[in-house]
């Protein structure tokens, strides 16, 4: 399965993969880093132990569960801080903490590179495994999929309007939980080492960690909006000896490295989003190349109007007839433009991909978020993704005729389930 066809733009592929294919590229080569790639049994880059059953992050000697980001902050002080650790050396502005040795940050592992994975720069993540021979061979000059598809692919790699929306996004969001988490063992085992008094708090903390999700769908969305943990400039972490320290929060936004050059200025409803020259990511900027900031305020009132509605519209995923074809129902939950529709089809319960756009739009406005081009890059795509990752794995219970297999970890945060909407 070829999860995600390059950009072709004017020229031929093969001109677009050798311009694309940047040296670091290749000098950045790590053969088992990837969760992304997919299968190819006759490659001869493929390797046995490349493959494992997904039951979280790999090699924890466990299987954990994900849980709400507030909750993460409340009651898993070890884990908070790792992952609030991890996260800033994953944006390439590590914070310092005594003891530790900042591991060393792959290019393909920083979030400049895992967020332009999504959409923009149209050009082959730094991590992919391909070498260029197998790259070409996805391509058929002859196969009208390849050179003229219609509609016209998406430039990125990720999958959109497509069946394969959930089942692309979910590996995406794993690729930066590992990531997080290999950081969190390195760093948790340092604390130790140099803080033999905490040996048993901070290496279990790490092996524990997933990536936290925020329940959008939750009541509270509608009173309380997007928590400040998302958008605060700092944010509170357990430091050693049960201490409590302020650290630049870096949720909040990212700092572009450099500003690729496919960047483009993009106007919607008569706003613009100046994403050429913004040098960090925004939500509900003003229409400048100089904004002040995000405007928070603007972001409260557009989600908390649309809470009640994305909160029923999550619900409504699980209201599919029961007894109906199951590939129908899932080409229906999973996506917007699904291709078996009926003639009569009287189904009005969205998809998975529709209340996720409207998510997208409410937090990003004009800015990077509301955009798959350049939502990738703000730290809260991935907290906003594991949670319909999540509610993938409650596809069972959407189409009732399959028997429940998943060994994947999954709870909701304070009783809101998604299946109660
Ligand atoms: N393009 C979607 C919103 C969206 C934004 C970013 C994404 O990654 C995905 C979807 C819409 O307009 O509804």
């Amino acid at each position: 399965m070829v999860l995600f066809p390059p950009q072709r733009g004017n020229g031929t592929f093969a001109q677009w993969y050798k311009g694309s294919r940047s040296p670091r590229a290749s000098a950045d080569y790590h053969p088992t880093e990837s969760v992304l790639t997919p299968p190819r049994p006759t490659m001869t880059t493929v390797k046995a132990r490349d493959y494992y059953p997904i039951t979280g992050r790999n090699s924890t000697g466990g299987t954990f569960d994900r849980i709400p980001v507030e909750e993460l902050k409340a009651d898993h002080p070890y884990q908070w801080t790792l992952f609030v650790l991890g996260f800033a050396w994953i944006k390439g502005t590590p914070i310092p903490f005594p003891g530790v040795v900042q591991p060393p940050l792959k290019t393909s592992l920083s979030l400049m590179e895992i967020g332009g994975i999504h959409g923009r720069p149209y050009r082959e993540w730094a991590g992919d495994r391909r070498t260029h021979d197998e790259a070409l061979a996805d391509f058929s000059g002859v196969d009208k999929k390849d050179t003229n598809p219609s509609p016209s692919r998406f430039g990125g790699y990720c999958n959109h309007a497509a069946i394969t929306f959930p089942s692309w996004h979910r590996p995406y969001v794993m690729l930066i939980e590992q990531a997080i988490g290999d950081y969190a063992e390195n760093v948790a085992q340092q604390i130790e080492n140099s803080n033999p008094g905490e040996v048993g708090l901070w290496v279990s903390a790490s092996k524990q960690l997933r990536f936290p999700y925020w329940d959008w769908a939750d009541p509270r969305v509608e009173k309380e909006g997007l928590p400040s943990l998302f958008y605060d400039n700092d944010l509170t972490v357990t430091a050693t000896g049960h201490k409590t320290v302020t650290v630049p929060n870096p949720l909040s936004f990212f700092n572009f490295p450099y500003i690729p050059e496919d960047f483009k200025d993009t106007t919607r409803n008569g706003v613009t989003a100046h994403f050429s020259v913004w040098p960090k990511t925004y939500r509900h900027a003003a229409d400048s190349a100089t904004p002040v900031g995000s405007n928070i305020a603007d972001l409260q009132t557009t989600l908390k109007q649309q809470a009640e509605d994305l909160r029923t519209k999550v619900g409504m995923l699980f209201s599919f007839p029961d007894g109906g074809d199951s590939s129908i129902i899932y080409d229906q939950f999973s996506n917007t433009r699904n291709e078996s529709r009926q003639e009569n089809d009287n189904t009005t319960v969205g998809s998975l991909e529709g209340v996720h756009n409207s998510i997208h739009g409410a937090i990003g406005g004009n800015g990077h978020m509301g955009n798959p081009d350049y939502a990738g890059f703000d730290p809260f795509f991935y907290c906003k993704w594991a949670f319909p990752g999540s509610v993938l794995l409650l596809i069972p219970i959407v189409i009732q005729s399959i028997t429940p297999t998943s060994t994947g970890s999954f709870r909701c945060g304070n009783g809101a389930t998604p299946a109660t909407g």
